[in-house]
């Protein structure tokens, strides 16, 4: 199963790489590799496992993450509505998006990232992804507010930018213009 000893810190290159496309279909290791992905980010949602392995809370990675030059990313959490985002995702690409921005009042956190980077993180406030599912279907997402941005989040790890690349330096908690928090 994979651990927090997977997951790549910041100076690792990984980080700052523009991931290559997956082949499709899937093959048997990228399947396995996006399968332990989405487990993973589970595990370090359960109380009992994230504990008894040290697993830091996640709602999702990315398998650069990993060290991995993959167009991969997994996702599993609920929006404010209650609805589960619980798959993941090959080749996402963000096909359009809204001018409105959002944010999370309280800032954004990462795996790759061992402190606190306080600020707001403007992100699109609307997104229309298209992808490939972990069991191969094609798909397109239309996400709104907090969906729309742990995908950002996500994706952005795919082209090489970490959270705090989009923090405003002179006015950090500052919230943008045209922008309305998403909690
Ligand atoms: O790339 C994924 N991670 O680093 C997992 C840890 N971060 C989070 O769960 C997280 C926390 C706050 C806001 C967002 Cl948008 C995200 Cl994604
Ligand atoms: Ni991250």
């Amino acid at each position: 199963m994979l651990t927090m000893k997977e997951i790549v810190r910041e100076g690792h290159p990984a980080l700052r790489e523009v991931a290559k496309e997956v082949d499709l279909p899937l093959s048997a290791e990228n399947k396995q590799i996006l399968s332990d992905m989405l487990q993973f980010v589970k595990n370090s949602q359960d109380p009992e496992l994230s504990e008894k392995y040290d697993l830091r809370p996640g709602v999702g990675v990315a398998a650069p993450q990993l060290g991995l030059n993959k167009r991969m990313l997994a996702v599993h959490f609920e929006d404010l509505k209650g609805q589960l985002y619980s798959d993941g995702y090959i080749n996402p690409k963000i096909i359009s998006h809204s001018v409105e921005q959002t944010y999370i009042s309280t800032g954004e956190g990462c795996l790759s990232v061992d402190r606190e980077v306080p600020g707001i993180v403007p992100r699109h406030k609307r997104i229309t992804v298209k992808a490939t599912t972990l069991s191969g279907e094609e798909v397109t997402l239309r996400l709104k507010g907090y969906a729309a941005v742990v995908f950002q989040h996500e994706i952005d790890h795919l082209n090489g930018i970490m959270f705090y690349d989009h923090i405003n330096e002179e006015n950090p908690l500052s919230p943008p213009q045209n922008a309305t928090p998403c909690d």
